[in-house]
Formats: C-alpha cells, structure tokens, sequence
C-alpha cells in the first residue's frame, strides 16, 4: 500500500461527483454528510488493511501517525511488527515535503549487499554529517572516503597491537577492583538498591577515556561524583539527536540564533572541547620533552600524535580532538547497556546464571581455589568462558547495543530482495527487529537461548549480516573483540562475587536514543555469595 493509492481513493469519488455536477443538484448539508461518509469508508478502510499489514499510510501526513503511536509503546517492537507483516523490507512515507522517506529492511541479504558487496554506494552520508559535524566532525564515525579510511587503517594497527591489548586489560584490571567491586560492596553492606546500569556506564566512560585520551575521569570514584566533562558528553549527544527529528532549517536557525537544543550543544560542546585541547596540549608537551618514552603511553591520542599526514605535517589538534571523541562515543556506553540487559535477562533465567557460575568454578577451582575473594581473572581464563560469552551474544541479539543504523544510497540500486533505491535514499537497517524475526532465528527467536551459540560446548559465531549488533563488512565494530574482553571481565568479576536481583516491579523499558538505554536504568541489589570475602568490605 502507498500513499498515492490512498490519495487517490479520497480524491476520486469526490472530484469525479463533482465533475458530474452532481453536488449542484443537492442540499449543502448533504453535500457535507457524502464526504463525511466517504471520509469515514477511506479511514476505516486504511485501518483495517493497516491492521492486517501493520501500515496505515495516511494522506498528507503518511506513516507518521502510526510511527507515533509506535514510539508511545515501543518504536523498535513497532518496526518489528511491520516488517514482519512486509516480508523484511518497507518503505517508511514520512509526511509530505519532509526528509522523512526511508527504506527501512531486516533482510540479511540486503544487510550484505549494504555493509559489504556495495559497500562504496551506501556510505554513511552528507545528511547524518553535517548533523553530527559539531559534535564528531571528521572523526571515523561520521567520516566517509578517504578520511575514513586513514583513520580507520591506523586505530585498527593499534587495536590489534600487543600494547593495546596489554594497556586495555591493565585499565580494566584496575577500574574494576579499585573502582567497581568497592562500589559494589558498599551498596551490599548497605543493602542499599543502586542502579546498576548508572554504575557501568561510568566504568565503560572512564575505561574508554584512558583509551583514547590516556587519562580518567574518575566518574566511578567513590560516591559516584558528576564530572562536568562526562556530563556534557552526554548532553551534547543528546542535543545531537534532537537534530535527526527536527527538520533541517529549524535546527539551523535554532544554531544561528543560538537558542533551545543548539545554546545547549553549543555550551555542552564548549567543555568537551575544552577538556579535549587541554588534554592534547599536554600530550603534545609530553611528547616533545622526550617524557613519553619514560610513560610508554599507547593510547589512540599518543599513537595519533606522533603520526604525518600525506605531507609530513603533523595532524592538528582539531583533528587529534575528532578522533578522541568519536572513539568515546563509540566505546562509552555500548557495552554498559549491553552489560545491563544482560543482567536483567539473567535474573528471568537463573539457569543461566547456574551455568555460567559452573564455568567459572571451574576455572577457579583449577587455581585452586580463591581462598581470600580478591582473585582477578586472567585474560586466556577470561578466552576460556565459552558459555559466558554466549550468553552475552544472545543478549546483544534481543537488546543490540546499537538497535538501528542507517546509510544513504550514492547511485540508482536494487537489493537482492527486489527492493528498489533511487540515488539520494536514506536505508535503516533495524538490528532490534533482525533479532527477532522467525525467518531468521526460528520459531524460539524470541526466548532467551545462549545454547543457540554452542556446538560441542565451544562458541560458534554467526554471520555479520544476520547477527548485526557489531555492523558488518569494512567497517565493523572495532571495538568487538576488546568490547567481549570487557563484558567477560566484568560479568565474571560480578558474578563471581555476587547474585544481582532486580528490584520487584522496576519497570524495564528501551529509551528511544542512539543506543539502547534502559529508560529508568537498572535498579538491583546485592547478595554476597557464600565462600567470596568481598573487596573493600
Ligand atoms: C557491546 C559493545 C559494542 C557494540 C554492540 C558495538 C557496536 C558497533 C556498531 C553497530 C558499530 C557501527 C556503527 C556505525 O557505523 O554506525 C560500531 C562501530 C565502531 N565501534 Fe563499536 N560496539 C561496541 C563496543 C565498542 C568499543 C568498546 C569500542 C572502542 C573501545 C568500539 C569502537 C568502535 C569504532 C571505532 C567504530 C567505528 C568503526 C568504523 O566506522 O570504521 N566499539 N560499533
């Protein structure tokens, strides 16, 4: 169904009946009442085989309505509930002379043509680039071309380094025993319910900071203080978003008369930066005093640092700035709020839980034991929890950090589905929705099933394209492997120490963001398990 068709079914009968002259012959009132009654058949008509299709297309205003109604309830179950009834692609008809049209699909087929046959005729955009450009400018996230892939060869060298892996185990290593697990055993002391979700966003914050900047916030020291840096992150990615559903010229007015969103971006932008410039000047000092060899630092702004571009010149302290800050966006809260549904999926399923605390008895009992509670896994332990890192997959594949992305089509193309795409279309890919469709994951795709990933007890991967929560193709998650690494370290040293139970009747619901947030956060509390001494008690 579509709009035109809609349009049509309104405009005809009347304008056909006037052109009969028709009307001429009948009383105004009743003249009123035929259009009532052919204004009521159309709605009731459109309602019905919306229903049925899960589409109404409205005239004027066209999928806008149900898309509202959708984002009052749940807009990724919404999304989910009318590609089901499309067969894995739709066309979404935003309300006339809007930039809202889209195709919207959950196809893995044309996930693969998207993030990887044509990768070149889907890049990420001049619409989502100039809306993001205060905030992330060139960096990799919202770069295309060229500027994306100089970063994106050099970050991957580093990602991949010995030094990396070696500096990002040490942090972890640290934030959670000196940072988290005291946190932890306060609020269990206390018995005091905190919100968990709160917690681990702080953790992933001050954790990917000392990757990228080399520096913590310290937004997890005790008594969980607001650090103005990390605030205005957050704000200016709010205000970010409040772009994508405002149209173009209003925002940019807002912008030129620095007023609402725009004086609030402007402001919080203002102190990221101001942290950000600081931070390089003194790397910049560092480097130059010959200090660096005494810290050996291999943080992405050091290792950017010391780099040339194509000329030899070294790289400017506004693009140093750029990259720093799109690697925080991108490993801030990923895997926090991956971390926290896994938990409440965790507390449905105590099954689970029993299973991964068997794997991790295992492996302390092979250590002989952790006799004073303080143990700290070791990275090739951490390699070994096979049945934990299921468990986490299968949460990312009911609650993917990252529920939707989006390209934009370069040239005229076609997807394998058939789907049609002219020059300039803006593609969603609904990683939420592939989760949850049958015709992908089976009739069980929406039971909570970490067994789905093993084979002989060993973790079998699945194709990018069909489990889509670290994206596909070139410009896969950089993070994947570090970001694992991470979530095991951290669910382990949790689990180990505690069971985690949600509090009765908190409500659990997504907030409607870039990433999949629990709207009212994760409140829990602590139960020591019996045999662990705990950190700091
Ligand atoms: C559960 C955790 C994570 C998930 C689910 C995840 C998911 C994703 C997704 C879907 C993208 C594609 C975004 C887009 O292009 O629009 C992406 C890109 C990226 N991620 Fe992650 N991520 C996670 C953790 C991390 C971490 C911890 C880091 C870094 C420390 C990181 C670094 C990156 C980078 C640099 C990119 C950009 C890659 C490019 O465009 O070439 N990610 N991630």
């Amino acid at each position: 169904m579509d709009s035109g068709k809609q349009t049509t079914v309104i405009d005809s009968p009347a304008a056909s009946a006037a052109e009969a002259g028709l009307f001429r012959f009948l009383p105004e009132i009743q003249v009123i009442e035929i259009l009532m009654a052919i204004f009521i058949f159309v709605t009731i008509h459109s309602l019905r085989q919306g229903r049925r299709q899960r589409l109404v297309v409205w005239p004027v205003v066209g999928m806008l309505p149900s898309l509202l109604l959708g984002i009052r309830n749940n807009m990724y179950e919404w999304i989910t509930g009318v590609l089901d009834g499309q067969g894995g692609t739709f066309v979404f008809r935003g309300p006339w002379f809007t930039n809202l049209q889209c195709v919207v699909t959950a196809d893995p087929r044309n996930l693969e043509h998207l993030l990887k046959v044509k990768f070149p005729n889907f890049p990420k955009g001049e619409y989502f680039r100039s809306t993001v450009c205060d905030l992330l400018g060139d960096g990799i996230f919202s770069a295309d071309d060229e500027t994306w892939r100089r970063q994106r060869k050099t970050a991957s060298l580093e990602f991949h380094s010995a030094e990396f892996r070696s500096m990002t185990a040490q942090s972890l290593v640290e934030l959670v025993h000196s940072r988290l697990l005291p946190v932890l055993a306060v609020a269990e002391a206390q018995r005091a319910p905190i919100d968990l979700q709160d917690v681990l966003l702080r953790l992933t914050f001050d954790n990917v900071c000392m990757i990228a900047f080399g520096t913590d916030p310290g937004c997890l020291r005790p008594g969980l203080p607001e650090i103005p840096f990390a605030k205005a992150f957050e704000d200016a990615t709010e205000a970010t978003i409040i772009r994508f559903i405002t149209p173009t010229a209003i925002w940019k007015a807002l912008r030129y008369f620095d007023l609402g969103s725009e004086r609030w971006l402007r402001r919080s932008i203002a102190v990221v930066d101001e942290f950000a410039y600081e931070v390089i000047r003194t790397r910049r000092e560092e480097l130059s005093s010959g200090e660096q060899t005494r810290t050996a630092r291999s943080d992405l702004l050091t290792v950017f640092t010391k780099l040339r571009d194509e000329d030899g010149t070294p790289y400017s302290d506004k693009f140093l700035r750029d990259v720093c800050v799109n690697l925080i966006l991108a490993g801030r809260d990923t895997s926090s709020v991956a971390l926290a549904w896994f938990f409440w999926l965790l507390n449905q399923h105590p099954e689970v839980e029993e299973r991964i605390l068997g794997e991790i008895r295992k492996i302390t009992e092979e250590r002989g034991g952790d006799e004073d509670g303080e143990l700290v896994f070791k990275p090739e332990e951490v390699k070994r929890m096979e049945y934990l890192h299921a468990a986490l997959s299968e949460a990312l594949r009911l609650y993917p950090s990252v529920p939707v992305d989006h390209k934009e089509v370069v040239e005229d193309d076609v997807f394998p589905d058939g789907t049609v795409l002219k020059k300039g279309t803006k593609v969603i890919y609904a990683i939420f929705s592939m989760g949850r469709m049958e015709s992908i994951w089976g009739k069980d795709c929406r039971d909570y099933k970490p067994e789905r990933w093993l084979k002989d007890g060993r973790f079998m991967s699945e194709s990018a394209y069909k489990f889509t929560a670290f994206n596909g193709g070139p410009r896969l998650c950089l993070g994947k492997d570090f970001a694992y690494y991470q979530m095991k370290f951290v669910a382990a040293s949790i689990l180990h120490r505690y069971h985690v139970k949600v509090m009765e009747n908190h409500p659990v619901v997504p907030k409607m963001a870039l990433t999949m947030y629990m709207k009212y956060g994760l409140k829990i509390t602590l139960c020591a398990r019996d045999g662990t001494k705990v950190v700091g008690k």
